[in-house]
């Protein structure tokens, strides 16, 4: 598996906000994406999850057809509105994501415990500290398996101990032979992984 991307260019309204992006990434590999607010990290990741269409430019996985619906089929985007709702409990949101994967993913108790949020199992959502909601995201990877993370400002809202934890879950997620491409203001410290910088103006 590989993900391959090659000129990408995208525009938010009239402003294009990225040109000429490309990069490759083998199964195990990660990129960080840093620069300044507005200068196009979530919508590169947006453009990879099949939310926005590029200008110009293509992505794909290595091997498959199907271009970016290929990689938005394989990957998790993890935004900052977390994808979780806000009526049903931690454990339900959970079932929820997890009835769609593959039955070998981990169970909603298990992922949990790997974010530290078991004794919330059986809370509302809307209930849930902003840096527990953004646990409880987490543990959405655990439970539907999926290749690819899309991690737009992963580490949002978490305090420093599960900050430093989640850098462990996206080196377990490389050495299993994923592929993490995350958005972020802090460096993000996992050993190996590449860097993709956007300066103001947009460019790569
Ligand atoms: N829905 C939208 N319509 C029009 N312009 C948008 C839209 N969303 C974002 N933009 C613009 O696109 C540019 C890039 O925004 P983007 O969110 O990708 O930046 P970012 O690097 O992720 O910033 P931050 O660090 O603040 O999250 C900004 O100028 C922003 O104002």
């Amino acid at each position: 598996m590989k993900l391959v991307a090659d000129g990408l260019a995208a525009r938010r309204g009239n402003e294009m906000v990225f040109e000429g992006v490309g990069f490759a990434l083998s199964a195990g590999e990660g990129m960080a994406v840093t620069g300044p607010n507005g200068a196009g990290k979530s919508t590169l990741l947006r453009v990879l999850a099949g939310f926005l269409r590029p200008v110009a430019g293509a992505a794909a996985m290595t091997g498959a057809p199907g271009g970016i619906a290929e990689i938005a089929a394989h990957a998790h985007f993890l935004s900052p509105l977390n994808a979780m709702k806000p009526a049903l409990t931690v454990r339900e949101n959970l079932n929820f994501w997890r009835a769609f994967g593959e039955a070998r993913a981990a169970m909603p108790e298990e992922a949990l415990e790997r974010v530290d949020l078991g004794h919330a199992i059986d809370v509302p959502f809307s209930d849930l500290s902003t840096g527990q909601r953004r646990r409880a995201a987490i543990a959405r990877l655990f439970v539907n398996h999926r290749p690819v993370w899309l991690l737009d400002e992963p580490t949002s809202g978490l305090d420093a101990r599960t900050e430093a934890a989640f850098a462990g879950i996206i080196a377990g997620h490389m050495s299993d032979g994923g592929i993490v491409i995350a958005a972020t203001h802090l460096p993000i410290e996992v050993a190996g992984m590449k860097k993709l910088r956007f300066t103001d103006g947009g460019d790569a």
